[in-house]
């Protein structure tokens, strides 16, 4: 993935990996580093900024004229998670989770602030996001794999598996347009999971699919948890959080507002949650 010429995103180097950690006897290995990143959407709230003054707007070389408003979906977050941790983000509706979550893996490049990274991040978000609907499943696999770095001669050596994981292969000549939003996510899935991460971040994708389809992404997924070494999960399923995580970040309003050790982060975010509700 091409991350590296991704602006205030700074990548560690192998020399910083063989450098011998000053202070822990154990010493910890950061794979992502987070200072003061803040991040803002800005939103073009003027319902009645139309196409006829967008044009005239152009014609007359008028700029900014649309009135905006910031909206800061991060704000200065500073977090650090170590090799071998398995980090849940918890959080309300809008939160900032997701877009925690998409700086993370060099989606969204902060507005301020500085990201490092070590390690290949995959990201199971967004699954299917390249996919060409006018293509059929086959191609699709190799063009996604493409947008995911993967070269075609190893995509082609896992098409077999996508295939066969997805229950799918009667329909690999089918364009996706004709696939079912059911279909579509198992592909998508069985796609972004065919890959070896160091660094893996999920959103919600514990969930895709029927039941028995979601027993076997469940699987997988805890499979290419155990090979990564550092894991980001976002989910709203507490229970799953407490069983697969080993720390919790709850965010509110794009803030950090606890870090700590999964059950007491989850507890606390549940009482928060039950009492705000009652
Ligand atoms: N592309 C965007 N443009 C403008 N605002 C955005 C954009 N993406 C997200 N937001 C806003 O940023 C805030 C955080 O959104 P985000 O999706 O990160 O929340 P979340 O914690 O993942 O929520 P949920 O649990 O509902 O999925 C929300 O207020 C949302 O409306």
């Amino acid at each position: 993935m091409p991350y590296s010429s991704r602006k205030k995103t700074r990548w560690f180097s192998d020399s910083d990996a063989d450098r011998p950690s000053p202070t822990a006897a154990k010493p910890r290995e950061p794979l992502i580093d987070l200072a003061g990143v803040s991040l803002r959407f800005v939103n073009y709230t003027d319902k009645a900024y139309s196409l006829k003054r967008a044009v005239l707007d152009l014609v007359l070389r008028r700029e900014n004229v649309a009135p905006v408003e910031d909206f800061w979906a991060l704000r200065d977050i500073s977090l650090r998670i170590d090799r071998g941790e398995r980090v849940a983000i918890v959080g309300g509706n809008g939160a900032g989770k997701s877009t925690l979550l998409r700086v993370l893996a060099g989606i969204y490049p902060p507005t301020s602030g500085t990201l490092a990274v070590r390690g290949n991040v995959a990201p199971l978000i967004e699954m299917g996001a390249g996919f060409n609907p006018e293509l059929s499943g086959g191609d699709n696999i190799l063009l996604n794999g493409a947008m995911l770095g993967v070269p075609r001669r190893v995509m082609l050596e896992k098409v077999d598996d996508i295939w066969e994981f997805t229950g799918l292969r009667d329909f690999a000549d089918l364009p996706l347009k004709y696939y079912s939003s059911g279909m579509y996510m198992r592909l998508a899935f069985a796609i972004a999971t065919q890959i070896d991460p160091e660094i893996l971040i999920i959103d919600e994708a514990l969930s895709v699919g029927d039941a028995v389809f979601k027993d076997k992404a469940r699987g997988r997924i805890l499979d290419l948890m155990g090979r990564s070494h550092a894991v980001i999960l976002v989910s709203h399923d507490m229970a799953t959080l407490r069983e697969l995580c080993t720390r919790g970040i709850w965010l509110r309003q794009g803030q950090v507002v606890a870090d700590g050790p999964i059950s007491t982060i989850v507890d606390d975010y549940l009482a928060w949650t039950f009492a705000s509700a009652g």
